[in-house]
């Protein structure tokens, strides 16, 4: 089935030369949302293969500025890193920033946990569950590009059964534990107790 005939709409496929090394981009519009997706593709792919997948969430804090309060910047180049050595891969960035509540969502709920919320209650008091986000879209980005096996990249098992119920068959889970810092710890340690991410080296303050 092409793309466009599910819930997206694919763009066109173009060369991207990065610091990472050389991938090729590939934008998919959400037609509900009209959220623009994008897809990172390195090498081909044989029909049937399990292809090394990040599935990426936004996270403009931590992916343009750095910030340090998070570990997304890091685990998006530790990901890109690794599909370039590698050599094949696929990274998809889904536009579900803040766990799927927004920038406006997410920074106030930052406020509330300078207040002593964590991101889990921060998330609730503001009115939404502690992750909004689903991966219908996500797996079908993967379908249109002829990917239904996957070497996921994540230490959430909730994104693994959200693939999984998406019709995508995680062969494998490769762990993607950035260091931890002074600003993070707290931020990784709830990740950890409440969400049940699997962050085996997180040594508590
Ligand atoms: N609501 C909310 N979202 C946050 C917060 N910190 C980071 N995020 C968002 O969380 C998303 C990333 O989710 P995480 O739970 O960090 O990690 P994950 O993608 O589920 O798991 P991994 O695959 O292991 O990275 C991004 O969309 C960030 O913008 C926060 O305190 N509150
Ligand atoms: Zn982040």
């Amino acid at each position: 089935m092409s793309a466009d005939n599910r819930k997206i709409k694919q763009g066109e496929r173009v060369g991207l030369p990065t610091k990472y090394g050389y991938f090729e981009i590939i934008p998919f519009l959400e037609k509900d949302s009209n959220e623009e997706h994008i897809a990172l593709v390195k090498g081909n792919f044989t029909p049937n293969e399990a292809i090394l997948t990040r599935i990426h969430s936004a996270c403009a804090t931590g992916d343009l500025f750095g910030s340090l309060r998070c570990d997304c910047g890091e685990q998006l180049e530790m990901a890109l890193q690794r599909i370039e050595a590698e050599g094949k891969g696929l990274l998809v960035y889904l536009q579900q920033e803040g766990r799927g509540i927004g920038l406006m969502n997410k920074i106030k709920a930052y406020k509330l946990q300078q207040e002593g919320y964590d991101t889990v209650d921060a998330n609730i008091h503001l009115g939404f569950k502690p992750d909004e986000r689903n991966y219908t879209i996500g797996a079908d980005i993967l379908k249109a590009l002829g990917v239904c096996k996957v070497r996921l990249m994540t230490n959430n098992p909730d994104k693994i059964s959200g693939m999984e119920l998406a019709g995508i068959t995680v062969e494998e889970r490769i762990p993607l534990e950035i260091k931890q810092n002074k600003f993070n710890v707290d931020y990784l340690t709830t990740k950890q107790g409440r969400m049940n991410h699997l962050l085996n080296h997180l040594k508590h303050s």
